[in-house]
């Protein structure tokens, strides 16, 4: 498994200070999820390099593929793949026990159209996956970053969101959710102003959640506290 970001330096060698997207809390792998990366990694583990990745030869046949970036522990991405048999999931978190639980649980519903990376989306996004190549890009539940002077580590930005757009197919769908009002007119404002994008609401504003997006326990808690989720669909009109 590589590194979870490339180091990159100017051309007078100098390493460049990023602002990224995550803070790395690298927690202890439980015995179940260092288990469970040893056992599927070589199946289902794609390591980050920056050649772009031919994703026929990886799911051995040509169908959508969706991405999801900072799946958590893949709760819902698992669910998904094995509702979409016929969808092939890329799956992208930085967090290592995230993606032991994942693996742990792909494994255990013996999904075979799921691949997951252990590496800054930003990267993978960026230099492994080919323009024009995604049915459907997936940020879920993002992380906040609720204090104003944080807000510019929120992924989604203005350039961010055309990253995305460029690696998805005409027609292909960008599918935000969160739990967290301010971050949903953040991306709302970041959508509107950008080029090539049409908002799936009727409404101009959010969507009723879809049914391929499974509950999240978490959510379904939030349910009851009586907590909103709003969840954003933007398609790529150019
Ligand atoms: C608040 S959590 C939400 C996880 C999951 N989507 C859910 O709904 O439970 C956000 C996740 O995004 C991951 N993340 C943030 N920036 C990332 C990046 N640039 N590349 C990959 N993962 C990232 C974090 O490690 C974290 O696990």
């Amino acid at each position: 498994m590589s590194d979870v970001t490339t180091a990159e330096f100017n051309e007078d060698g100098k390493y460049i200070r990023k602002i990224r997207s995550f803070v790395l809390r690298e927690g202890r792998l439980t015995k179940g999820q260092s288990q469970a990366i040893e056992a599927h990694w070589p199946a289902m583990g794609l390591d980050y390099t920056p050649q772009p990745l031919d994703l026929n030869q990886v799911f051995g046949r040509d169908a959508d593929t969706v991405l999801e970036i900072g799946f958590g522990m893949g709760a819902s991405l698992v669910q998904m793949a094995k509702a979409a048999p016929e969808q092939n999931f890329i799956g992208i978190e930085v967090h290592k026990p995230g993606i032991g639980t994942c693996l742990s649980e792909a494994g255990a519903a013996e999904v075979t159209n799921l691949r997951v990376y252990h590496h800054d989306a930003m990267e993978v996004l960026e230099h492994s996956i080919l323009d024009g190549s995604l049915a459907r890009v997936q940020l879920f539940f993002p992380d906040p970053w609720h204090k104003k002077r944080h807000n510019k580590r929120r992924i989604v930005q203005a350039e961010f969101v055309q990253l995305v757009r460029r690696k998805l197919k005409i027609g292909g769908v960008f599918h935000m959710a969160t739990d967290w009002e301010n971050y949903s007119e953040h991306m709302l404002d970041i959508m509107n102003a950008a080029e090539g994008y049409n908002n799936q609401s009727t409404t101009g504003t959010v969507v009723e959640r879809p049914d391929h997006r499974p509950l999240t326990k978490f959510e379904a808690r939030g349910h009851r506290l009586g907590h909103g989720v709003w969840d954003i669909m933007f398609e790529r009109i150019a």
